[in-house]
């Protein structure tokens, strides 16, 4: 079997990473790789076993036990930890507000960068989309396709209130921008690296977004 096509985007939250790039894997016939959903994964299972996020030690004591699972089906999609189906789980605010502590361990980036690798290599499908913060940088670098997704912070604060009703926009506002403060200590999102395509999603409509990165994958690989 030949090596499969790596496409690697990253940007910031809610520009529609994991959304676009699961349509786009679908009409390219790739799998779909959502690397956000193992630092999630990390969290929901170190509060599960009611570890202090912040124990840095602790934290990586409980990659022992971290059974992890993820579907790559775009039409398929799931999340497991031990067994436990954490697909819906893992969205919960009480993730999302502590998920930036356990991804900025060296340790846990290291070790779900390796498996990120494997799992990449390992796809049957003729290539995979894998879309996160540090794709296009640290875990594929020499992707034949990287793009950076980005939307205004307007934008994206409107899409992202828009899935969650039950927070005042004002809560999901700070929640956005204070994961996004944390994350860009960690790696750098919001710039495109050499060789790496913006797509500014923020007068695009959501279809006209995954036509946009459909065309910049269709150009950097065929
Ligand atoms: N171009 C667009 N126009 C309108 N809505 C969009 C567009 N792109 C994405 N969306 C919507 O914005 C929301 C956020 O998108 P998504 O969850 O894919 O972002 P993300 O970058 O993966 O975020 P996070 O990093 O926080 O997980 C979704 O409801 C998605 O349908
Ligand atoms: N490559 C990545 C992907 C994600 N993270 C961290 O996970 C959090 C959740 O990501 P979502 O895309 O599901 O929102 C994110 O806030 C980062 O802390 C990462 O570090 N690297």
């Amino acid at each position: 079997m030949s090596t499969p096509i790596v496409v690697a985007i990253d940007g910031p939250a809610g520009s529609g990473k994991s959304s676009v790039s699961k349509a786009a894997a679908r009409k390219l016939g790739f799998a779909y790789l959502d690397t956000g959903a193992a630092y999630r994964a990390v969290a929901w299972h170190v509060l599960n076993e009611a570890v202090d996020p912040s124990d840095e030690a602790a934290v990586i004591e409980s990659l022992e036990d971290f059974g992890y699972v993820i579907s790559t089906n775009p039409d398929e999609y799931f999340v497991r930890v031990n067994e436990e189906d954490i697909t819906e789980a893992i969205r919960e605010p009480r993730i999302t507000d502590v998920v930036s502590k356990v991804a900025k361990i060296p340790v846990v980036r290291q070790y779900l960068s390796d498996l990120f690798r494997h799992i990449m290599a390992t796809t049957d499908k003729p290539g995979i989309i894998a879309e996160g913060r540090d794709i296009t940088t640290v875990v594929a670098p020499d992707a034949p396709a990287r793009i950076l997704l980005t939307a205004s912070e307007e934008a994206r604060m409107a899409r992202r209130s828009a899935e969650l009703p039950q927070q005042s926009q004002d809560q999901t506002a700070s929640a956005l921008r204070a994961r996004d403060a944390a994350d860009s200590r960690v790696s750098d999102f919001m710039t495109a690296a050499d060789g790496v395509v913006t797509v500014d999603s923020t007068d695009f409509s959501y279809e006209q977004t995954i036509d946009a990165v459909v065309e910049v994958i269709r150009s950097r690989t065929s």
